[in-house]
């Protein structure tokens, strides 16, 4: 191998931490050389001001310094030219996952609730970092157009890249995270009507590149608007997780959410209970909102819909939980032994058990 190849090798270990490919594979790699004991490299980024810049030749240094016989590393940074884009551009649109296509093999999970501050973001938040944790493709998309707490809950305060056309997702602890938020002056106060709420999710599935996915979540807005048709337009195969509190008139909202799936023939997996209890230090459980809300949809939704609708899981209400959502990392990464993150890790496990596949999908088919 001669020593420019021998770079090259080196450097395809070095991920685009938005793309999540190889820097080689994307085409970011321009001249690569040897001189003596000096590897000298030029780095293409995607944009001028790609916010990291920094990050990327920090590992092309560190990958370049693994070389034996290499102990100085000298990167350029350099822009694609537009044709280097738009190879790129071509290179990955011919990856983008149609996720509203039947055949498609990314389980998207949609999670809702009745009313708003029951933890739903902080739930979608966990579950997906603990399945990005396990290994799967993870990708979240923040709907929830009232609080857009997705970036807040995931430590993103970073906006997403373009390349033309195409919206890269910035990744927090692994997830592939967007949200209208990132989109929006915070000043502004924008009142979202139902098509400006398609359109805008419309425009996620489409011009965002989330590659290939094992799973996507949605942080629906609360309550039954128009975004949970949408989602059930937009993702047919899609299915949703309901989130109440156990308190009796969270739950009557809840049901309602729920029952919205017989109109867009999602399926329920289940239902999560939130804020359960609170464990006092001498060991005993304080029901601060009641208890056996959980149980009671679960049994409603399972009568209504026809089918098993289990209650999947109970959360304490934890200090731990709250602080990490506070700090941008969930709890199943800032505290992983806390009740709390055990339930979520265990639940996130359980969804894991079943990522993809096609087993009991109903295909498009046609007799010839
Ligand atoms: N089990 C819990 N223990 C402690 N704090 C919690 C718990 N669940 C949620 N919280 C806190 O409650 C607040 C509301 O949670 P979150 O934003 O996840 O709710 P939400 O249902 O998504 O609300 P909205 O839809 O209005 O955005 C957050 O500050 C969160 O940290």
């Amino acid at each position: 191998m001669s020593s420019n190849e021998a770079l090259f090798r080196a450097l395809d270990s070095v991920i685009d931490p938005e793309l999540r490919r190889p820097i080689t594979e994307l085409g970011m790699v321009g001249d690569a050389r040897l001189d003596g004991t000096r590897a000298e490299v030029t780095i293409l980024l995607t944009i001028a001001g790609c916010p990291l810049r920094s990050t990327i030749e920090a590992d092309v240094r560190a990958a370049l310094l693994t070389l034996p016989g290499v102990d100085q590393v000298a990167v350029a940074l350099d822009v694609m030219d537009p044709q280097q884009r738009a190879a790129l551009r071509e290179q990955l649109a011919s990856r983008r996952t149609p996720f509203s296509d039947p055949a498609s093999l990314t389980r998207v999970i949609a999670v809702a609730s009745g009313k708003g501050g029951v933890g739903k973001s902080s739930i979608t938040a966990n579950l997906s970092t603990a399945l990005a944790a396990r290994g799967f493709k993870v990708g979240l998309i923040d709907a929830d157009v009232h609080g857009f707490s997705i970036p807040s809950l995931m430590g993103i305060n970073q906006n997403p890249t373009r390349v033309d056309d195409m919206i890269l997702p910035p990744v927090a602890h692994g997830v592939k995270v967007i949200s209208i938020g990132m989109f929006l002056d915070s000043n502004q106060p924008v009142i979202w009507r139902g098509p400006m709420l398609h359109r805008a999710l419309e425009q996620f599935l489409s011009d965002v590149y989330f590659g290939d996915l094992d799973f996507l979540f949605l942080d629906l807005p609360p309550g039954t608007g128009d975004i949970a048709i949408s989602v059930s337009q937009l993702l047919p195969n899609s299915e949703l997780l309901v989130v109440t509190t156990p308190q009796s008139t969270a739950t009557e909202v809840a049901e309602r959410a729920g029952t919205i799936a017989l109109q867009t023939k999602q399926k329920v997996i289940g239902v999560v209970e939130n804020m359960s209890h609170l464990q006092m230090p001498d060991g005993s459980r304080m029901e601060i909102f009641g208890s056996g809300g959980g149980a009671k949809l679960s049994e409603s939704l399972s009568d209504q819909l026809g089918y098993p609708v289990p209650l999947l899981a109970q959360l304490p209400l934890e200090e731990a939980l709250r602080e990490g959502s506070d700090q941008g990392t969930p709890v199943v990464l800032s505290a992983p032994q806390s009740p709390s993150a055990m339930v979520l890790s265990a639940l996130a496990e359980s969804l894991g058990q079943r990522p993809r596949g096609l087993a009991g999908r109903s295909l498009p088919m046609s007799i010839q």
